[in-house]
């Protein structure tokens, strides 16, 4: 029976080229040790078999006669009893070296791609806990891994065409500024003297193993006796590791354990025999207690460093971390010195070095310190498009590192190492608990061109926690949680790759659904070719979409279920075979003719109940047999039911979660909008009353500039009636004077007093001059032009004239002496 052709087929949509690797067993040594300790334990059953090539040809992909097929057979404690057939681009058996993986794989194909075509590359094992993915990305203590191995190929192909950051000043400042990420780019030996707080010139004093270490977040030097640090040499079968944990001091809750660090992965740096001092003096700066490094966006920088960025020895003014010591030895084998590409001869090259970790879905930098000195938290980062990036998404505001050489680039990896989180499970004793990713930018631009015209690609290197069962790895608490999230993450993983084998049988639409979580993100994201976009200040060229190469690890004596599991969504196609046995009922039923079911005459004597009762048992047999891979499939289909169940629960907990937050974001929105609706409106109203009261006001002003007008002509009269009453007066006085004198006698008659000129009597006269001189009837005849201004001005001149000429005292003295 078969469920699938188990011959891979390229697809246009192929996420990655998958190679399977499987783990040597444990030493004789450590299974001896092994069968000590647990002697009623039975020796692991061998449950996965290696296919030969076929033919010849059908190894043509991978060109070096390799297999491409295994076979699990379900151990015989197992209620499974189907026989599964995997399909690889190619497998690699236990007796595989590093360098058989290095260049067995796609890597140096890879590394070329970075180099050459500007094209990026990814590489990622896959496989369950303890299976050997980060022996194989890292090396071991006398190995190198992928990621050693592929700097060196990169480094060596572009040996005289690096850009070292001391020899070239502005170096710094041109990369900063063709950055893309928002990152803090850093040199190499400013970073790790910043980190080790010694300097490069300064030689290694001791050779005393990197010491890993834990212990209070104290500010002060810990002086710590050598009695209190315990080294935890592993129980387990395979461990090559020491774990080294310190008693002094507690760690805080909030951060995962980190006092068993992998010691293989954190520095590879080989005892030589030296015993610890009888002090260990520990640094008062632990990595994770180092105060905050503010993160600043790429202006942000240019702004704060200045000129210190064209400083190749630039420091970052924060405290030392002091670590230990720097690695001092690191493992040269496997050898490639035969191995290098060559490269455009009229570029120059830079080399950088970022790495993160994904820990419970978010991003950390492993590069950086924590973000906040009192919680000792690190501040995740996003992975986003920015405004330089804005068709691709990158993680924002990482840490880089610019490396002159390959030996720089490995310590500044070996550095960030020791930030991984691990911890020691009852699978692994040294087990990553986060996805961790090593990326290596190539930036080339011309050999004296413009400084910032940079272009390049990315190599990254994943090494993915593996998943594990709660049961076998003997978690608890925040061990357990990580686990959950670990094992979550590598579902929606192989899920993508699902979808992967799912499309190059032609069954399914490929939509991968790498959207679901951070790891899948980042390593989907970049698998398809983005279009070319133009921005306001950067023009960002067609990228290709980055090739992937993921390598499947397996330990075939290890769990069967979580490898088969691992194999079955990794693997390119997949068959289900069971062994088929003759059907025999057409044999029943054409015995009772005496016919063989090709239709010959059966002889007499083998119509016996006996061959009829063995043949009924042998159709019973293979009925069974068929029963159970129906039952095999069955159970396979009930667990993605419930897969696919919880992710719709999960789906719907997310739409719900999602449709709260909208709708919050949506209130907020709605009350800040109604807010400055209102403002608006007051605002609006507020200058609405000012004009109808400037309005009214002016209304007002013309009302009682009209009221004036309207009794102007009436003051008029009166003025004038009363005027021409006074001159009345006046004059009939003045004939009575007149009389009188006429009535004197001539020669003692006084002169008439005749004034000139009004000057001659003063203000006074010239007013009765100007009064006398002034007819009624002009007066009376005075009439207002308009109702408007004129009437108004002219009625003021005529009584300003009246009492600016003359007060009431001054008038009766008038009266009198008139
Ligand atoms: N091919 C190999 N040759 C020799 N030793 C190996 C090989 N693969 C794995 N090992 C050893 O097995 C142990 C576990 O391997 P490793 O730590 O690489 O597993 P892992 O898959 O990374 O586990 P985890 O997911 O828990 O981190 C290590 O001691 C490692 O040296």
């Amino acid at each position: 029976m078969t469920t699938a052709d188990a011959t891979p087929k390229s697809s246009p949509s192929t996420l990655f080229q998958v190679y399977l690797r499987l783990r040597p067993p444990p030493s004789p040594l450590v299974q001896l040790t092994q069968q000590s300790l647990y002697p009623l334990l039975a020796p692991p059953e061998r449950y996965l078999t290696v296919e030969p090539p076929a033919l010849p040809t059908q190894d043509a992909g991978n060109g070096h006669g390799k297999p491409t097929h295994i076979t699990i057979h379900p151990p015989s404690d197992s209620r499974k009893r189907a026989v599964e057939k995997f399909a690889f681009t190619k497998v690699f058996e236990e007796q595989a070296e590093q360098i058989d993986i290095f260049r067995g794989t796609g890597v140096v194909p890879l590394v070329e791609g970075v180099l050459g075509e500007g094209r990026d590359g990814l590489i990622a094992t896959l496989g369950v806990t303890g299976s050997g993915k980060s022996h194989t990305i890292l090396g071991s203590k006398s190995q190198r891994g992928l990621t050693q191995l592929s700097l060196d190929l990169l480094c060596r192909s572009i040996d005289t065409q690096i850009l070292h950051p001391a020899h070239h000043p502005s170096l710094i400042a041109s990369l900063n500024a063709a950055d893309a990420s928002e990152a803090q780019i850093f040199s190499a030996s400013g970073f790790l003297d910043n980190v080790y707080g010694d300097s490069l010139q300064e030689p290694s004093r001791s050779r005393a193993p990197t010491p890993m270490m834990v212990g209070n977040p104290s500010r002060s030097t810990l002086k710590v006796p050598h009695s209190s640090l315990k080294v935890h040499h592993s129980t387990g079968p395979r461990s090559q590791w020491s774990i080294l944990s310190l008693d002094a001091g507690t760690q805080s809750s909030k951060e995962p354990d980190r006092s068993i660090v992998k010691e293989g992965k954190a520095a590879s740096v080989p005892n030589a025999g030296h015993p610890p001092n009888e002090t260990s003096t520990l640094p008062s700066q632990l990595p994770f207690w180092n105060p905050p490094i503010p993160r600043m966006t790429r202006k942000q920088a240019k702004v704060h460093f200045g000129d210190t960025l064209q400083d190749p020895a630039f420091t970052p003014s924060v405290p030392k971390r002091k670590l230990p010591q720097r690695p001092s030895a690191l493992p040269q084998f496997p050898d490639i010195s035969d191995l290098a590409f060559s490269v455009e001869p009229h570029a120059e090259y830079a080399i950088l070095i970022s790495m993160y970790e994904v820990y419970n879905d978010r991003i950390f930098d492993l590069l950086s310190v924590p973000s906040n000195q009192k919680d000792l938290r690190r501040r995740h980062l996003l992975f986003k498009s920015t405004e330089a990036s804005p068709d691709r998404k990158v993680v924002a505001g990482l840490r880089k590192v610019v490396c002159g050489s390959y030996e720089e680039a490995l310590l500044v990896l070996e550095t960030g190492l020791m930030e991984r989180r691990v911890a020691g499970t009852g699978s692994n004793s040294v087990s990553s608990r986060s996805h961790g990713f090593f990326c290596v930018e190539v930036k080339r631009r011309p050999k004296g061109g413009m400084s910032n015209s940079w272009t390049g690609s990315q190599l990254t290197i994943v090494d993915l926690a593996g998943s594990e069962r709660a049961r076998n790895a003997k978690t608890a608490g925040a061990t357990l949680a990580e686990a959950g999230k670990i094992n979550e993450s590598l579902m929606y993983l192989g899920q993508c790759l699902q979808m992967q084998s799912d499309s190059n049988e032609g069954t399914k639409p490929t939509l991968v659904p790498f959207r679901q979580c951070k790891l899948t993100e980042l390593l989907f994201s970049n698998s398809f070719p983005s279009s070319s976009h133009h921005h306001a200040t950067h023009t960002v060229h067609p990228r290709n979409a980055q090739k992937a190469i993921m390598i499947v690890t397996a330990d075939p004596l290890n769990e069967f279920n979580a490898t088969s599991q691992i194999l079955r969504y990794s693997a390119l196609a997949r068959e289900v075979t069971v062994p088929r046995i003759p059907s025999v009922s057409s044999t029943i039923l054409s015995n009772t003719s005496g016919r063989t079911p090709s239709g010959q005459a059966l002889p007499t004597a083998v119509h016996t109940d006996e061959v009829i009762v063995e043949m009924a048992f042998l159709e019973i047999a293979r009925l069974n047999e068929e029963v159970e891979v129906l039952n095999v499939k069955l159970t396979e289909q009930e667990e993605r039911r419930k897969e696919a169940e919880e992710n719709w629960q999960k789906a719907e907990e997310k739409a719900e979660q999602i449709e709260m937050q909208v709708r919050e974001e949506c209130w907020s929105e709605m009350e800040r909008r109604t807010e400055e609706e209102r403002r608006r409106w007051m605002g609006a109203w507020g200058e609405e009353a000012d004009r109808n009261d400037e309005h009214l006001d002016r209304k007002l002003e013309i009302f009682s500039k009209g009221i004036q007008i309207y009794e102007d002509p009436m003051d008029q009269d009166i003025h004038t009636a009363e005027l021409g009453k006074e001159n009345e007066a006046l004059r009939h006085r003045l004939g009575a004077l007149e009389r009188e004198l006429q009535c004197r006698s001539p020669t003692k008659a006084p002169r008439k007093p005749q004034p000139s000129s009004p000057s001659e009597h003063g203000a006074l006269g010239a007013a009765v001059f100007k009064f006398n001189s002034m007819s009624l009837t002009d007066a009376a005849e005075y009439k207002p032009q308009s109702p408007g201004k004129t009437a108004g001005k002219k009625m003021r001149k005529l009584t300003a004239r009246k009492w600016d000429l003359m007060d009431e005292n001054e008038m009766d003295a008038f009266k009198t002496n008139y």
